[in-house]
């Protein structure tokens, strides 16, 4: 295995736990706190060309702080890696979770959507769009919690930013028919399509547009069409087809769905900021300030920074402990590992 001297004495390398294009996902020990991370490892010299889409995840993903959003902890560039430490969700794909009970009841699949819609809202509400929705983007943590990854390809259309053509690898099966005609989209509506996707796999356990043939698959999604199965609910069927709409101008929006009955189906709406989770606590600051030897001010004002150094990640992770009503402890050995590497 190669030694990545960057990471010796912050993090422990444990197994791989996903190999995509460009980069590889390991399972890891941060030290200073014993909790699991994932560490996305991207070589630059493979990377290439797609470099600017690493900055762009990152931009994104330090931006981004809500319960069903992949948390990033950590950011590591050496002169040929990128290291993205990112939360470990242990509960794996969606899409497996549902494969394994063939399909999920509507009340089931209400709990996954409405997680789903809170994330992509709280997204839209910054400006941004996934633009890559799909079940294997969608993964589940050691509480079943939804957790959306992979911001690769999000962008922030009203940040001027020209929307890049459809540049995912893997196959469309997911993409809305704006994108299949290439047209410059915004991403927001392409994200409701998606979701539309989504659920239709969750209530049937099969995607509504599928073929191995890609020109048949594109005809498929250009048409609209799709089979309703019987077990599906009138209200279901309402719900999917204001999502599958292939006019994006009349495809039901993300803030509409936040109210809609078959979402909130007599329970409270959703709030998108339901899921935000960085913030002040003075029991993780007081312990990371007694290691550090400073005063707890001192601390809060510098991991009010939010640096994605070590410290931010120490500072996120004793919070996750603590919200699972763990005790905080740390690892003071990890802490002084002297910090010789650049940051971004
Ligand atoms: C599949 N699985 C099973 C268990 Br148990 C845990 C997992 C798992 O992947 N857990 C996990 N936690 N945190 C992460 C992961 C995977 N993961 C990922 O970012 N995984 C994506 C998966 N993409 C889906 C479509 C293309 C690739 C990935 C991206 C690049 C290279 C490899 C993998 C993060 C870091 C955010």
């Amino acid at each position: 295995m190669v030694r990545y001297s960057a990471l010796k004495g912050l993090y422990e390398f444990e197994k791989t736990i996903g190999c995509g294009g460009f980069a590889k996902v390991k399972l890891a020990t941060h030290l200073a706190t014993g909790e699991k991370v994932a560490i996305k490892i991207m070589s630059k010299s493979a990377l290439g060309k797609d470099l600017p889409r690493v900055k762009l995840e990152l931009r994104a993903l330090k931006s981004l702080s809500h319960r069903h959003i992949c948390q990033l902890y950590q950011v590591i560039e050496t002169e040929t890696h990128f290291f993205i430490i990112l939360e470990y969700c242990s509960g794996g794909e969606l899409f497996d979770h549902i494969v394994e009970k063939n399909r999920l009841s509507e009340s089931e699949s209400r709990i996954f959507f409405r997680q789903i819609v809170s994330a992509v809202a709280y997204l839209h509400n910054l400006g941004y769009a996934h633009r890559d929705l799909k079940p294997e983007n969608v993964l589940l943590d050691h509480e079943q919690c939804l957790k959306l990854i992979d911001f690769g390809l999000c962008a922030k259309p009203d940040g001027g930013m020209k929307s890049l053509l459809f540049t995912s690898c893997g196959s469309p099966t997911y993409a809305a028919p704006e994108l299949v005609l290439g047209k410059q989209y915004l991403g927001p509506e392409v994200d409701v399509w998606a979701m539309g996707v989504l659920l239709y796999a969750l209530l049937c356990g099969y995607l509504p547009f599928d073929d191995h043939n890609i020109d048949s698959l594109y005809k498929k999604i250009l048409s609209g069409r799709y089979e309703e199965p019987s077990f599906m609910t009138d209200a279901s069927k309402r719900l999917i087809r204001q999502m599958l709409q292939t006019d994006p101008k009349k495809r039901i929006t993300v803030a509409e769905l936040l109210t809609h009955p078959w979402i909130t189906n007599n329970s409270n709406p959703i709030s998108p900021y339901s899921g935000l989770v960085k913030k002040q606590d003075d029991d993780c600051i007081a312990l990371m300030a007694q290691c550090h030897r400073v005063m707890p001010d001192e601390m809060w004002k510098y991991l009010r920074k939010w640096k994605y150094d070590y410290n931010t990640a120490t500072y996120l992770l004793l919070l996750g402990r603590k919200r699972r009503g763990l005790p905080l402890k740390l690892n003071t050995a990890a802490l002084k590992v002297p910090i010789n590497i650049k940051h971004i």
